[in-house]
């Protein structure tokens, strides 16, 4: 073997484990060195750099887990994974929350055992020399601690779980830490779980084969084959249906899936990150969600403050976003008193909403000068308190909820499109949805277009 092969090192005090593990790993090119014990691991440690350490949770001498413990300890970054018994989630969340890099279950899977190898080795050659700038802005004492907390958590396969209020930056956080892992080359795959049709949702996460059903005439890829080697983000994660909750949760553990209409599974090596604005322990205790596909999910948990909570932030995020609306033109600046008038505003949508009232702002504005009566604040927040002209009073009910709702969602669609002359792109914009979103909408209200 050259010197320059990557070297690991096995722990594991079962001899015939412990010749699987070498000899696949020579096979890969690798240099291995074994340990049948904690002791043995620790003066191999001492006198010797690994790129990965591969260690059994029970050794005759201690817990595998210690090494975790001491690797991060003593601010080594060599990668920790342990060999776990399979169905113990238990062992594998604590050895990921006590630091480890990867777990891997027994009986090892040898076609899993090489992509976590792979994925341990490309700690060293694929992740970015210089991290990139984290792209969320903002100096709080709150902000700071995240960005610290992202560059920490970006080194390891531990599931995420992002809590934080609508509009709050959390598909940011997740792209961070995608940017900033060995995944970086690999797919970030963003899924909104709340729009997906029920009937649709197996398709759509694991693919299909070409006549799986009727319509299926190629074959496709889901979402985890998208994501291969890189980062899968659950968006809205609460908002999954029971019975996709648990075909998740087999994937999850398995780290395989199979395609709609296929015989064989394939395995995927997906890191996940899920995203939720409500407050996932409590739908497990409705029962709206899984137990222990909460505790799969809900490894390290990482929570962004809603934009009140971090005011401070205000003057580099409305620097940020106006020097994005001014790039087209001129230059945009803030008039007397608007950073005072911002931060006397609870902003109900976070960093989305500070987006929509600049951008509306600019509209209003004159020679690229925001004052604070373009801001139109109290506006915005009657916008989000809504009763419409046709509410009903407030002792009376709708006959049809549904029908309600649909009326006054169209009557806000309408003004958003009546203030932008019919731009889809910034009445969208407007109501902080997308654009796709909003086209949709348009279609099942039937919105159409005047004619010119
Ligand atoms: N700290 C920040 N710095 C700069 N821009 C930010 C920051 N936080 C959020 N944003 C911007 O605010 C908008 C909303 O952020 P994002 O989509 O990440 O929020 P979210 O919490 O995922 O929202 P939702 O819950 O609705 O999915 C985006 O346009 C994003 O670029």
């Amino acid at each position: 073997m050259s010197a320059r092969s990557p070297r690991v090192l096995v722990v594991d005090d079962e001899a015939d484990l412990r010749e699987l593990l070498e000899l696949t790993l020579v096979k890969m090119g690798l240099d291995v060195d074994s340990a049948a014990s904690l002791a043995a691991a620790r003066a191999l440690l001492a006198a010797h750099d690994y790129q990965l350490v591969l260690t059994d949770m029970r050794l005759p001498d201690g817990l595998g887990l210690e090494l975790v413990r001491e690797a991060g300890a003593a601010g080594r970054h060599t990668p920790v994974a342990v060999l776990t018994a399979f169905g113990s989630a238990d062992n594998a969340v604590v050895a990921l929350k006590a630091g480890a890099f990867d777990y891997v279950c027994k009986p090892v899977a040898l076609d899993q055992l090489r992509l976590m190898v792979a994925s341990a080795l490309r700690l060293d050659h694929g992740a970015p020399a210089a991290p990139p700038a984290s792209r969320l802005h903002g100096d709080s004492a709150v902000m700071r601690a995240l960005r610290a907390q992202i560059a920490r958590l970006a080194r390891s396969m531990a599931p995420i779980a992002i809590h934080g209020e609508s509009g709050s930056g959390k598909e940011l956080a997740a792209r961070d830490i995608h940017a900033q892992s060995a995944r970086a080359a690999q797919p970030f795959i963003a899924v909104n779980c709340g729009a997906i049709p029920e009937a649709l949702m197996e398709a759509e996460f694991f693919g299909y084969r070409k006549g799986a059903f009727t319509g299926a005439v190629d074959e496709r890829d889901g979402f985890f084959q998208a994501a291969n080697g890189g980062t899968l983000m659950l968006d809205e994660v609460a908002d999954l249906p029971l019975a996709m909750q648990v075909k998740l949760l087999r994937a999850i553990q398995e780290r395989r899936v199979r395609k709609l209409g296929a015989t064989a599974e394939e395995p995927v090596d997906v890191r996940l990150i899920s995203a939720t604005h409500k407050n996932l322990a409590q739908c497990v205790e409705q029962g709206g969600f899984r137990q222990d596909l909460f505790y799969r999910l809900n490894v390290i948990e990482l929570s962004v403050p809603p934009l009140r909570a971090r005011l401070d932030d205000l003057p580099l995020l409305t620097a940020a976003i106006l020097g994005r609306l001014g790039a087209a033109g001129q230059p945009v600046t803030l008039g007397p008193g608007v950073l005072e008038a911002l931060s006397g505003y609870a902003f109900p949508g976070n960093v989305r909403e500070l987006e929509n009232i600049l951008e509306r702002a600019l509209a209003f504005a004159n020679g690229g000068v925001i004052q604070v009566d373009d801001l139109s604040l109290k506006g915005a927040r009657d916008a989000a308190s809504l009763p419409p002209p046709s509410s009903p009073a407030a002792d009376t009910l709708p006959s049809s909820l549904p029908d309600y709702l649909n009326q006054v969602e169209r009557e806000i669609i309408l003004r958003a499109l009546a203030r932008t002359r019919f731009n889809r792109t910034q009445a969208a914009q407007l109501l902080g949805i997308s654009f796709r979103q909003l086209r949709y909408q348009m279609q099942k209200l039937n919105i159409q277009e005047p004619e010119a």
